[in-house]
């Protein structure tokens, strides 16, 4: 059952949570989203934070048809996850979990997409895009961080051939939230139209739709490569420390 957790407030939200990815960058023989980071698998982390904010009713987790790992997770017992089988890209995974929450939420109901490989959701950042729902000019936003790197373009032979302007980049995250209707349209019109997006921004965008940017912690990381997972550990370790502190704030 999906829809187990009671109504808290008018901008209850749903959560879509794409885990049937194969982490090919990763180089193991399983998903990168069941590696343990301290005690606990990429995707419990993901699941925790996503559980703990009253405002999200049910999670849809999209596994591969093949993931044998998913029943182990604790959280799995939880009756606001409700497991969906995914599609061979992220997109289409993510319309698969659209297409499940259709069946239990209203249409216009919100919907925030969370990355099974991103365990460092800070709970400020999910609730500052949760409210950025509130703002009637955009159709609904996403995290982002300001590029803080000097930017340079290459030809094929990796010669640089252009400084580029880091002015007005950001670094896509997630969550990113849209309503229900409007990301389900957006996202089937990229797939009949054969459009690859690599985020719900993206097909949003293409739609037409004004999406907002909400800044968010750098240190929100998408676990893509081996060497990812030691900082991953180092952040969950220091906010969860109780002594440890922010570093954020050190002088
Ligand atoms: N067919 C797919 C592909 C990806 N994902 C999910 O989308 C998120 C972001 O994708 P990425 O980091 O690229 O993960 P993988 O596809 O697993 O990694 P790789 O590209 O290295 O194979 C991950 O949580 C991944 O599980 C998904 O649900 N379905
Ligand atoms: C959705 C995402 O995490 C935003 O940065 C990202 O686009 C996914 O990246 P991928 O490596 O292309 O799957």
């Amino acid at each position: 059952m999906i829809s187990a957790r009671p109504a808290v407030d008018p901008t209850d939200v749903w959560a879509i949570v794409p885990a049937a990815g194969l982490g090919s960058r990763m180089g193991i023989d399983r998903p990168k989203q069941y590696i343990q980071l301290l005690n606990k698998p990429i995707l419990g982390w993901v699941l925790q934070a996503l559980l703990a904010e009253p405002r999200i009713r049910g999670i849809a987790l999209v596994v591969s048809a093949q993931d044998e790992q998913v029943d182990s997770l604790p959280e799995l017992a939880h009756p606001a996850i409700e497991r969906v089988i995914g599609g061979s890209e992220r997109q289409d995974s993510v319309l698969c979990g659209l297409d499940a929450l259709a069946k239990r939420a209203q249409s216009n109901d919100w919907v925030l997409v969370h990355d099974a490989a991103r365990p460092c959701l800070h709970p400020e950042d999910l609730s500052r895009l949760i409210e950025c729902t509130h703002n009637p000019a955009f159709s609904g936003g996403i995290l982002a961080t300001p590029v803080a790197d000097t930017l340079k373009r290459a030809d094929s032979r990796r010669q640089v051939v252009q400084t580029v302007s880091r002015s007005g980049l950001w670094r896509a995250l997630t969550p990113q939230i849209f309503r229900l209707d409007h990301l389900r349209a957006a996202l089937t019109s990229a797939a009949r139209e054969r459009v690859p997006v690599t985020d719900e921004a993206q097909a949003m965008e293409r739609a037409g739709h004004a999406v907002r940017l909400v800044p968010g912690r750098a240190d929100n990381l998408k676990i893509t490569y081996p060497e990812d997972l030691a900082l991953a550990e180092a952040v969950l370790s220091v906010r969860h420390d109780p002594h440890a502190g922010d570093p954020a704030e050190r002088k």
